[in-house]
């Protein structure tokens, strides 16, 4: 893994939104598209606000989540109201957003439709930005998860999982890791002194299943796995 630490919030978010426009703009000159996933929860607020500015064309980026919180778009637990909030307002707003919703359905009803719709989304993905709780959860691969293992199966063919933890305050819905693994571009993108010594313990020898981030950090990768830290 290669680390990228930074004295501050802005400037970890400036550095990683200018990485991934330049990923982005490289796939667009190289293949006419690029797509992006990123994560929800509450880091990437400040990222996504700058990335969304980045002066690519938009037009032609696919933008997913790596996971969803079953709950619908109003809710304010739902990363795609965070994403529409915080990213798609600026440039970004001319994206094409591919969402997990499914109306009606329960998150393991709606694996099958799922894993078709996001199974055919381009691969590898261009850029893709991971956050991590302090349970050591990544994506919804969250420690104890009915799913867990499904999940992180680097020979599955399933492209998304649902997902039900102990730590999980509502079902889930993730990418698997193989959708993941093979992206151009992964980062990790963690802030504050707690994460960081989660994500030293996780660096250390100890089961997947205990800090699923182990699956992430433990990838055998060309490029490394870039991982964005500030206090
Ligand atoms: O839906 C989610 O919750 C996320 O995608 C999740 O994997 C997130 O990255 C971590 O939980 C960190 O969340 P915070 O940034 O809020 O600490």
């Amino acid at each position: 893994m290669k680390r990228h630490d930074y004295a501050t919030r802005a400037d970890l978010a400036q550095a990683l939104a200018a990485g991934v426009a330049a990923v982005l703009a490289g796939g667009i000159a190289t293949r006419g598209e690029a797509i992006l996933a990123v994560s929800g929860g509450s880091t990437p607020k400040l990222f996504l606000q700058t990335l969304a500015q980045a002066e690519i064309d938009w037009s032609r980026v696919i933008v997913c989540l790596v996971d969803e919180r079953w709950v619908p778009d109003t809710s304010p637990r739902s990363n795609a109201a965070f994403l529409r909030e915080n990213f798609l307002r600026g440039r970004a707003a001319a994206a094409r957003l591919e969402l997990f919703h499914e109306d009606g359905l329960t998150a393991e009803e709606a694996e099958p439709e799922l894993t078709r719709r996001f199974g055919g989304l381009p691969r590898p993905f261009d850029a893709v930005i991971l956050g991590m709780g302090g349970d050591g959860h990544t994506a919804s691969f969250f420690p104890g998860g009915d799913n867990l293992a499904r999940a992180l199966d680097l020979a599955s063919h399933e492209a998304v999982v649902s997902m039900r933890a102990p730590g999980a305050e509502e079902p889930r819905v993730t990418l698997t890791l193989p959708r993941l693994a093979d992206a151009r571009f992964l980062a990790l993108h963690i802030e504050g002194e707690d994460k960081r010594r989660t994500l030293e313990t996780a660096m250390g020898p100890g089961p997947t299943e205990e800090l699923p981030v182990r699956a992430v950090l433990r990838l055998d990768r060309a490029e490394p796995l870039q991982v964005f830290w500030a206090p």
